[in-house]
């Protein structure tokens, strides 16, 4: 079975959470999309939900699939978020962002009751850090920015290089809130939570990447089969 067999069953065991009448957030990435596919096929076949995209990209996908949309200026709460996750550890902490789409995501993530993490296998590690960080930054006074994030860096004891994010075109990538990526190569994030307040704590950050105590549940898809892992 390759991969993307694998993220769509881990997306169709994740709908199996959908009941009718719900409020969805609608995640990013090429796993979510299988759930946005799917979950789109139950709304053809008469299911009423309304959704949250955490994208324009995802937008555009659950417009062409016709499942209803609202925002969070709308309604109050949403019953559960479906998202993939570049890593995701023990604790179910998680990194997020390597499409870009992190911001929304954790502001419609922490606007749920409930936040199911659809992945293949090979993102569950032991700690987080394998994949770079994404971090959001304001342009306005990236060096500054940078640096403060450097010692932010020392202070919980990782480091590792940075670098701005491109897009396929060579240009800097632009996130749909209009801000710049910097990727952080930390290698090994021995204390996530804590790295994760003082990366808060930085101006020139709008957000970052570690998505920590938001994910309830991880469905994780290998060849073994699937696993279901809820946070303790
Ligand atoms: O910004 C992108 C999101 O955080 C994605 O959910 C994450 O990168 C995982 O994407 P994929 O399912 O394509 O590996």
């Amino acid at each position: 079975m390759d991969m993307d067999q694998l993220k769509r069953q881990a997306a169709a065991r994740a709908l199996e959470h959908v009941r009718d009448g719900m409020k969805l957030g609608l995640g990013t990435g090429s796993t979510a999309k299988h759930f946005v596919e799917l979950l789109g096929e139950k709304v053809a076949g008469g299911m009423k939900v309304v959704g949250v995209p955490t994208s324009e990209a995802t937008r555009a996908q659950a417009e062409a699939c016709r499942i209803p949309l609202t925002t969070l200026d709308a309604i109050d709460r949403l019953d559960l978020t479906v998202d993939g996750a570049d890593e995701l550890d023990p604790a179910l902490n998680l990194i997020k962002g390597g499409g870009g789409a992190l911001l929304r995501e954790k502001i419609v993530a922490a606007a749920s009751d409930r936040m199911i993490v659809i992945a293949d296998d090979t993102k569950w590690v032991d700690v987080l850090g394998r994949f770079p960080l994404p971090v959001e930054v304001i342009p306005f006074g990236l060096a500054a920015t940078q640096r403060a994030m450097a010692t932010a860096f020392a202070q919980s004891g990782v480091s590792g290089q940075m670098g701005l994010r491109k897009g396929r075109d060579g240009h800097v990538f632009v996130t749909d809130g209009g801000h710049w990526i910097v990727d952080a190569h930390l290698g090994r994030i021995t204390d996530a939570p804590h790295l994760a307040g003082l990366l808060s704590l930085i101006p020139g950050v709008v957000e970052h990447g570690l998505f920590i105590g938001l994910a309830s549940i991880a469905v994780l898809a290998g060849a073994q089969g699937i696993r279901v892992v809820e946070r303790r």
